[in-house]
């Protein structure tokens, strides 16, 4: 069997090698070519997997060992009986951690509290639905849109329009489409840009299409109180250097890049690879992962609240660091930048997830609010 793969999916030997022979080629480098007599094509978010490029090719199994799909004909596979599989979740808590990362930085920026601020979540699954668990679970104010699961389950959520008149912040949680009831792409165009509240903080950390970039770009340079932190770009690699140098935080699409939720990937696609096979896994991914480098973080009870908060969310991951990557690597050449965008993802630095990080909470007193804060984290109190 031949599998053709991305070069950045990681443990591709430890879960595939057995499955026959593996070619790796960079992900926005494999081309018709690379895939005519392959058997499987493992992917991540770089390559348009559709008609142009498989058919023809002997390929009868796409995994893609990401959340996001917008890069797969689905439509295609159905029709030429291709079978595929992504990797739901698999990366979604390095998402939240960068979200709450972000708003660290921001709230210290415009010296606000966090727990002052009313959250608007859009789009409430693997992503969204995490985030909004940690925030109600800080105790924080938190709106919830999402029209398609509303209309299929019904419950708590409000329109796009709530969010934009009543969140101080807005963290963007949906796919890309173009079609539909309810597509995504430039769903925050000029107009509804035009609506964010005074002071208000958007985060992207979706697809870059999901907002209107020349109009967001247009925002900032009008309103001084708004502001942005994006991880993914409107026509990526290529960035507009200027919107970027705009934004709080700019960087290069690693929002999900925690070295669990790469790892996660792959082995979530090892298993639908295997079903579709018909075949028993051998490898577990818990064999795999290599322990935190973080064993135990000590707080103090008599600690400040919001002083633990960012005390516990940096210990794990702070995306100021990739802020600062990002901005050196950014050029007014086109090829530079797009070459150096690439590359950042590529040599990504490990980094680990908050969930499940060990909180010893010492010195005098019970500590409630620590307690909560850690619970609401997804730590464990030691
Ligand atoms: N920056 C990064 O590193 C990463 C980005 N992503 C992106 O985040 C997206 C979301 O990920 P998940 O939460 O795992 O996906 P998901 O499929 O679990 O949830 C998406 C939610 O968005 C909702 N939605 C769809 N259209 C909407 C609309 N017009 N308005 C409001 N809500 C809408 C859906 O009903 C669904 O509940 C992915 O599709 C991917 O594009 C995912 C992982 C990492
Ligand atoms: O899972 C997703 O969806 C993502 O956006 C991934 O973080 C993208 O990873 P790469 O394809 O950019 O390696």
């Amino acid at each position: 069997m031949l599998i053709v793969a991305d070069e950045n999916i990681p443990l591709l030997d430890d879960f595939f090698a057995g499955f026959g022979e593996i070619r790796r080629y960079p992900g926005r480098a494999i081309d018709r070519a690379c895939v005519q007599d392959a058997d499987v094509l493992l992917v991540r978010s770089v390559t348009q997997v559709d008609r142009a490029l498989l058919e023809g090719s002997s390929v009868r199994f796409v995994g893609t060992c990401t959340i996001g799909t917008d890069h797969l004909d689905l439509g295609y596979f159905a029709e030429a009986g291709i079978h595929w599989s992504s990797a739901p979740g698999c990366n979604a808590r390095g998402v939240v951690d960068y979200v709450l990362g972000s708003l660290l930085t921001l709230a210290e920026l415009d010296g606000v509290a966090l727990p002052e601020r009313t959250y608007g979540v859009v789009g409430a699954g693997e992503v969204g639905g995490r985030l909004v668990a940690v925030l109600r679970g800080l105790g924080w104010n938190v709106l919830v849109c999402d029209p398609p699961r509303q209309a299929r389950e019904g419950g708590d959520y409000v329109s796009l329009e709530q969010v934009l008149a009543q969140c101080d912040v807005i963290s963007l949680h949906t796919p890309l489409t173009r079609e539909g009831e309810q597509p995504t792409w430039h769903l925050l165009d000029a107009e509804r840009l035009a609506q964010l509240r005074p002071g208000a903080w958007l985060i992207n950390a979706s697809r870059g299409p999901v907002v209107d970039n020349q109009a967001l770009r247009g925002l900032l340079r009008q309103r001084d109180d708004v502001q942005a932190v994006l991880d993914v770009w409107e026509g990526e690699p290529q960035v507009d250097v200027a919107l970027a140098d705009l934004c709080v935080i700019a960087t290069p699409h690693i929002a999900g890049y925690s070295l669990d939720g790469k790892q996660r990937g792959t082995s979530q696609i090892y298993q639908a690879f295997c079903a579709w096979r018909g075949v028993p896994e051998q490898m577990q991914l818990a064999d795999l992962l290599p322990q935190p480098w973080l064993a135990q973080l000590d707080l103090r009870a008599e600690a400040n609240p919001a002083w633990a908060l960012a005390t516990v969310c940096r210990a794990v991951y702070d995306p100021r660091r990739d802020d600062a990557d990002f901005r050196r690597s950014l050029s007014s050449d086109p090829l530079v930048q797009r070459a150096a965008f690439d590359g950042l993802r590529k040599q990504y630095p490990v980094r680990r997830e908050i969930e499940g990080l060990a909180v010893r909470i010492g010195g005098e007193g019970e500590a409630p609010e620590l307690v909560q804060m850690v619970r609401a984290l997804g730590g464990v109190l030691v």
